[in-house]
């Protein structure tokens, strides 16, 4: 969440993009719940490509492989540690066009870039993750609300540090400071509780 909000902060025109997606489909006389996160496929790109920018972790979850194999050329014994650098993957220009960029359009599905093959932020196959459709629920939900009900402002104007702290667990080195001013939306829905 801390890295999503902080690369909308730095580009305001995603998050206006993003804001228009919700007005649009959403409205400003009620909040948004679960049941819209289908009809918000710019919000599902958000999402991906702050993974892709900001993955959790620089390493997926080490495998162990269970017969000799070979991977890109290389012989794989039976019982060797596999190791899949995501990060490398998501900054290599031969993979991605402009790699360091922050574009959710990629993610889209008629245009974008992503083939399905070389985004991994959940992991692929057997062993992915069992979470990746609650968590993209639970950040589709939070993000789009606080963009549905807030305008956000960086402090003092400057960008966003994105520095990194921890480089194994991919936190941010400044934790995330910016200003949440409430919109209109909050005040219809607050004015339809009354009124009930
Ligand atoms: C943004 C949120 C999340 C990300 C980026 C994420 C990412 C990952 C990744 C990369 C793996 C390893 C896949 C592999 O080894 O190939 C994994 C495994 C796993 N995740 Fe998540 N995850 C997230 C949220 C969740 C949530 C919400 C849950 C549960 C409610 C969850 C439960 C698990 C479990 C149980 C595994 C182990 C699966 C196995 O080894 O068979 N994750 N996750």
């Amino acid at each position: 969440m801390e890295w999503a909000m902080s690369l909308l902060l730095n580009h305001p025109e995603v998050l206006n993009k993003a804001r228009d997606e919700i007005e649009q489909n959403v409205g400003c006389h009620r909040l948004l719940d679960e049941s819209d996160l289908v009809k918000l496929p710019y919000l599902h790109c958000i999402i991906s490509e702050t993974l892709r920018v900001c993955p959790v972790g620089a390493f997926l979850p080490p495998h162990e492989s269970s017969e000799d194999c070979t991977i890109g050329g290389y012989n794989v014994p039976k019982g060797t540690m596999l190791l899949v650098n995501q990060q490398a993957l998501y900054k290599d220009p031969k993979v991605w066009a402009e790699p360091t960029m922050f574009k959710p359009e990629r993610f889209e599905k008629s245009t974008g870039e992503n083939d399905g093959t070389k985004w991994i932020g959940f992991g692929q196959g057997r062993r992915g993750c069992p979470g990746e459709v609650l968590a993209y629920r639970m950040l589709g939900l939070t993000l789009g609300l606080l963009i549905q009900c807030f305008d956000w402002e960086r402090v003092g104007g400057e960008m966003v540090d994105m520095t990194t702290g921890d480089r194994r667990l991919m936190t941010k080195a400044k934790p995330l400071e910016a200003m949440y001013r409430p919109r209109k939306v909050l005040l219809n829905v607050f004015c339809s509780f009354v009124v009930q």
